[in-house]
């Protein structure tokens, strides 16, 4: 049976009698096709993207698998809509910790409508967007007796020190706690030869080379299931990953400058509390 995904942090949701994605528990997320052009936006880049022969398969691991589009009853009751079948990121996770990081000091792409240019321009302003060259969208940190979820309120109120703190809470053993992060998983999420830090290297690399297309507006997700080990000192490998393309352009031969800088903030940030868990950047 479909329902709403219980890992869901950001994004627009199913719930309220509001159009949201649905998962069916067995590994497939399904994403209804937005309205305006994003719908058909995000699906083109998952067609293009799926039958380009110049993405290795290495970098084709960071997006989900892409299976087509199915017809489906919507979750806001409107009857049957068109939804993107796509990999459930978080299938096999017990409690994953998820963090949706919406990359880039613009979420604007050129050419948008001048409303909509000046609504991202002031959420770019307002949140740490346009200071760090990306923002935090949403998350949670599981615990095995307690889950720590801000609000949507409080996540958009994060300002460049929040961030900071908050990048140290995700990998720490009490999430809800008020007290100093404790940066228990540090090491074994951010860091080794498989972790965040490692993974967000390889994209760095590809995002230096790779022209074929401008990500605006899209999302790192990073998440890890401290369920990994007995005592849970030596979580699942965490998976980094790519989301929502509604807003990626052709890159037309040139870098993505946007993307790759705050892609390389981001790394900024991880590193620093790998060389001192402490220590705040800010
Ligand atoms: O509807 P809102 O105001 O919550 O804004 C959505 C954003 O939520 P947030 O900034 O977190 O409040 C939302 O951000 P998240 O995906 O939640 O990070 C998107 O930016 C969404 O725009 P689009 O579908 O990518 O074009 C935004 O949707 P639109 O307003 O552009 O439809
Ligand atoms: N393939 C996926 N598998 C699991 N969860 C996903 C997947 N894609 C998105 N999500 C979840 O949904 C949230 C919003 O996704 P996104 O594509 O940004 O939606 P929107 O276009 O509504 O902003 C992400 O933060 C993540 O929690």
């Amino acid at each position: 049976m479909l329902k709403p995904p219980e890992h869901q942090v950001a994004g627009h949701q199913a719930r309220d009698g509001r159009l949201g994605p649905l998962v069916d528990g067995s590994g497939l997320f399904y994403k209804p096709l937005q309205s305006d052009d994003r719908g058909a936006n995000e699906l083109n880049f998952y067609t293009s993207f799926s039958s380009e022969p110049r993405i290795a398969t290495r970098i084709r691991s960071f997006f989900p698998g892409f299976h087509g589009t199915q017809l489906l009853s919507a979750s806001d009751g409107s009857g049957l809509h068109p939804h993107l079948v796509l990999d459930d990121l978080f299938a096999g996770l017990r409690l994953p910790s998820v963090i949706d990081l919406k990359i880039g000091s613009r979420t604007w792409f050129p050419s948008a409508p001048e409303d909509y240019f000046r609504k991202c321009l002031a959420k770019d302003r307002k949140s740490t967007s346009a200071l760090l060259g990306f923002r935090i969208s949403g998350l949670q940190v599981n615990d095995e007796d307690c889950r720590w979820r801000p609000s949507h309120d409080e996540v958009r109120r994060f300002n460049a020190k929040d961030v900071c703190r908050i990048l140290r809470r995700f990998v720490s053993s009490d999430p809800a706690s008020d007290r100093e992060p404790n940066c228990a998983f540090a090491s074994a999420v951010y860091g080794g030869a498989e972790g965040v830090l490692a993974q967000l290297l390889e994209l760095k690399a590809w995002f230096e080379e790779q022209t074929l297309f401008h990500f605006y507006s899209a999302s790192v997700l990073v998440a890890y299931d401290k369920d990994g080990s007995e005592d849970g000192r030596c979580p699942n490998r965490a998976r980094v990953r790519l989301v929502d393309f509604a807003h990626v352009l052709d890159g037309n031969g040139v870098i993505d400058h946007n993307f790759l800088g705050g892609l390389c903030s981001l790394i900024k940030f991880i590193s620093n509390i790998l060389n001192d868990p402490t220590l705040s950047l800010i």
